[in-house]
């Protein structure tokens, strides 16, 4: 990373597993070689999981423009206080502000220069849903939140990446029955813009080309099983290619993931969660990271979840954490990435 501002990373979910991840991708900074970031959370809920789990990581409050140079000794944390207990594996309403607090605290210092990019650690969506929070996840938060910052309104899109893999979703997380009705072409065009543009400008891919899935079996088999991706899919497509964006599709979604169909595009996009992060997580769990296009700075996370069944164990794998750190060192920096 050329730039000497430190990466943010919020606490996401304090009795998932991203205190313990956190703390391990410190203890392996050198080894893994990660660029230098600063905690968002309470110091105390930190060290109180390194001294659960027996790992040895001094931690010290520090301002983001301390951070870089703390960072070699110990974890910068910039202080939020969670103002309540916190049992690993437990789940707890009464977290909610503070994990929400530390996501808010992220945007503002990225995008006001304090710090270079905003990594997030996982949330558990109930969790922040029972607490009143309105957004479906961060993707649609991290929206808002520049919004506020801004004035101006964003379209973000989720893409998930591992080596062998880029996919984004059109819809994401809506139940499966609300998909049909909620996809349409403006959805579908929108989306793919922004993939396009993001991919070529963040990622230095210089024409990227998208495979789209369909939405029913065999793309709708011309129509007989499912009218969608004739009547909204085909369309859509039809006038991102008079635009010049270089989109295959719809494609029948069973045949799109194996290593020959894959080496013919850079980006699946598909229509619904499942359809997009099965793939990409059989191919790259442990490796994988969630990239939000379209925002105005950016925004990288592991592909996991708060990991609740595992987090007084000791066993979290901290290496889909280390990836969104290096990837979003590397896109802060300017086009590279995955490409
Ligand atoms: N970026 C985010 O904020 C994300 C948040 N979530 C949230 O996470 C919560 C739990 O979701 P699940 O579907 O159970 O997925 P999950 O990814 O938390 O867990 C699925 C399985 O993978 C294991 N696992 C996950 N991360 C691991 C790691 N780093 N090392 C070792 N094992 C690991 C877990 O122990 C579990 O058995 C949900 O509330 C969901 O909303 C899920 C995905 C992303
Ligand atoms: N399944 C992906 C996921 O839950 C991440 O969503 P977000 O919080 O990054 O919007």
């Amino acid at each position: 990373m050329t730039t000497d501002l430190p990466l943010a990373l919020s606490q996401g979910d304090p009795a998932g597993i991203g205190p313990e991840i956190a703390l391990k991708a410190w203890s392996r900074r050198r080894e893994a070689g990660l660029p230098p970031f600063v905690y968002l959370g309470d110091p105390r809920i930190l060290k109180a999981r390194a001294a659960m789990l027996g790992l040895e990581v001094p931690v010290a409050v520090s301002a983001p423009e301390a951070a870089v140079d703390a960072f070699g000794d110990a974890l910068p944390v910039f202080a939020i206080d969670a103002a309540t207990p916190v049992a690993p594996g437990k789940p707890d309403t009464a977290t909610a502000t503070g994990t929400i607090a530390a996501i808010e605290t992220g945007v503002k210092l990225t995008m006001r220069g304090k710090t270079a990019a905003l990594v997030t650690n996982p949330i558990a969506k109930s969790v922040l849903y029972s607490s009143g929070f309105r957004f479906p996840g961060h993707t649609e938060f991290l929206a808002e939140l520049a919004r506020r910052e801004t004035g101006t309104e964003y379209r973000p899109v989720m893409m998930l990446a591992c080596p062998a893999l880029r996919v984004v979703p059109v819809t994401i997380h809506i139940p499966l029955a609300s998909v049909p009705g909620e996809l349409d072409q403006a959805l579908i065009i929108e989306t793919i813009r922004v993939t396009a543009r993001d991919l070529s400008q963040r990622f230095g891919i210089k024409a990227p080309r998208l495979a789209v899935a369909g939405l029913n079996p065999h793309a709708g088999e011309q129509g007989t099983i499912g009218r969608e991706d004739e009547e909204t899919v085909r369309p859509a497509l039809d006038l991102l290619r008079a635009e010049g964006i270089d989109v295959a599709g719809p494609l029948p979604a069973d045949t799109m993931f194996h290593a020959s169909a894959r080496a013919r595009y850079d980006a699946a996009i598909c229509m619904y969660h499942d359809q997009a992060l099965i793939p990409v997580k059989t191919l790259g769990f442990e490796e994988g990271v969630n990239v939000t296009l379209g925002l105005p700075f950016v925004r990288t996370s592991p592909d996991h979840g708060t990991a609740f069944d595992i987090a007084e164990r000791g066993v979290a794998d901290p290496t889909s954490l280390e990836e969104a750190l290096k990837l979003a060192a590397r896109l802060a920096d300017g086009p590279g990435g995955l490409a």
